[in-house]
């Protein structure tokens, strides 16, 4: 079988592929592709690794029916129209748990690195701005002994819940669509409703797919009601916060502080006012970006094809429905 990778992936991905017998081409990631190469590229292959945030929407599975399993390089794939994937009977597979602890690191990071307001502090240095030690000016915020909300306490979620009690013995609550008992058994953590979560945070992070329900689910009103001193954190997806309000809520002191590894649209603009703002952080969406996670999922995606080269069931399968219309 030929498989279609549109970026390059770590060797041990590759590796993975060539010794099951696969006939590989890797596009040239110099050249981005648009939809139209893409669909050309996928018409003499049977399947498609595709790398990274790549849409494949309603057009590309009408012009690509044929394929017989898609691997995605994210556990997210909100990029991707499953009910067009599963009327064309074109499986798709994703990264779940390979990634979640250096996602979960980046969102601690973030955390850290905005309550000591650590990117402004590097940038004065850096701009030769480090006059005096001052006592009383741009001061950050201590994180133990704080509650965290989690919105969205899935497999991210959790790690993150379990470092911030581990290491800051932080209060958790949560917020999901129902309890997570399973959750609460490994660590303390306390379910509340949506209100209260917005209420009680210091800081917020979000860990929930991005959906027609979670899109723009922190806009003014729910900036409203945080305190003042909270932060606001987002390593899920962009489009999560308002981005707009969320500007709005940081000049107007409705919230201190925010971080962001995801952001609407990416990549963020040098001249967005988030930039300059003291307290504000923004990473370019690297959550899953170590040696050993990125080798982890391609080596993950590529067995999801192997599945599909003997005949089975991609493990990974994000769109289950397929096998059942098959
Ligand atoms: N920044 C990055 O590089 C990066 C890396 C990995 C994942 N992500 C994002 O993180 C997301 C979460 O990944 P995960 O593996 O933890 O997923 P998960 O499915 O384990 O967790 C998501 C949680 O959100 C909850 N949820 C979904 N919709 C909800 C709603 N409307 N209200 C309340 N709770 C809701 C689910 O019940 C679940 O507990 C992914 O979908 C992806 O978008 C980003
Ligand atoms: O969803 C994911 O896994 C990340 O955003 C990487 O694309």
């Amino acid at each position: 079988m030929k498989v279609f990778i549109t970026k390059k992936i770590p060797q041990a991905g590759i590796d993975t592929l060539k010794e099951a017998g696969f006939e590989i081409s890797v596009h040239d990631e110099s050249d981005k592709l648009s939809q139209q190469e893409l669909i050309k590229a996928c018409q003499d292959v049977d399947l498609l690794l595709n790398v990274g945030q790549g849409k494949l929407d309603s057009t590309f599975f009408s012009a690509c029916s044929h394929l017989k399993g898609i691997a995605l390089t994210s556990v997210g794939y909100d990029h991707v129209n499953l009910d067009a994937a599963t009327k064309a009977g074109v499986p798709v597979s994703n990264t779940p748990d390979v990634l979640s602890d250096a996602t979960a690191d980046i969102a601690f990071l973030l955390m850290l690195a905005v309550s000591r307001k650590a990117f402004f502090r590097a940038n004065q240095v850096l701009n030769g701005a480090w006059a005096d030690f001052e006592f009383t000016k741009d001061l950050g915020i201590e994180l133990y002994g704080k509650t965290l909300g989690i919105f969205g306490l899935g497999r991210i979620g959790l790690s993150l819940a379990r470092k911030a009690q581990a290491a800051y013995g932080m209060n958790i609550i949560y917020h999901n669509r129902s309890r997570n008992t399973e959750a609460e058994k490994l660590v303390e953590a306390t379910y509340v409703n949506f209100d209260t979560l917005l209420k009680e945070s210091d800081v917020l992070s979000v860990h929930t797919n991005l959906t027609p329900e979670t899109q723009h689910r922190f806009n003014a009103q729910a900036f409203q009601r945080m305190k003042d001193s909270a932060i606001f954190i987002n390593t899920a997806r962009g489009k999560i916060h308002h981005e707009m309000d969320l500007t709005e809520a940081l000049r107007t002191g409705e919230i201190w502080g925010a971080g962001l590894d995801v952001t609407d649209p990416e990549p963020m603009q040098a001249d967005n006012p988030l930039l300059k703002m003291s307290s504000v952080c923004v990473f370019p969406h690297i959550g899953s970006a170590t040696i050993e996670t990125r080798t982890q999922m391609a080596i993950l995606a590529s067995n999801n094809l192997i599945a599909v080269l003997k005949g089975n069931k991609m493990p990974q399968v994000v769109n289950a429905d397929v096998y059942k219309e098959k």
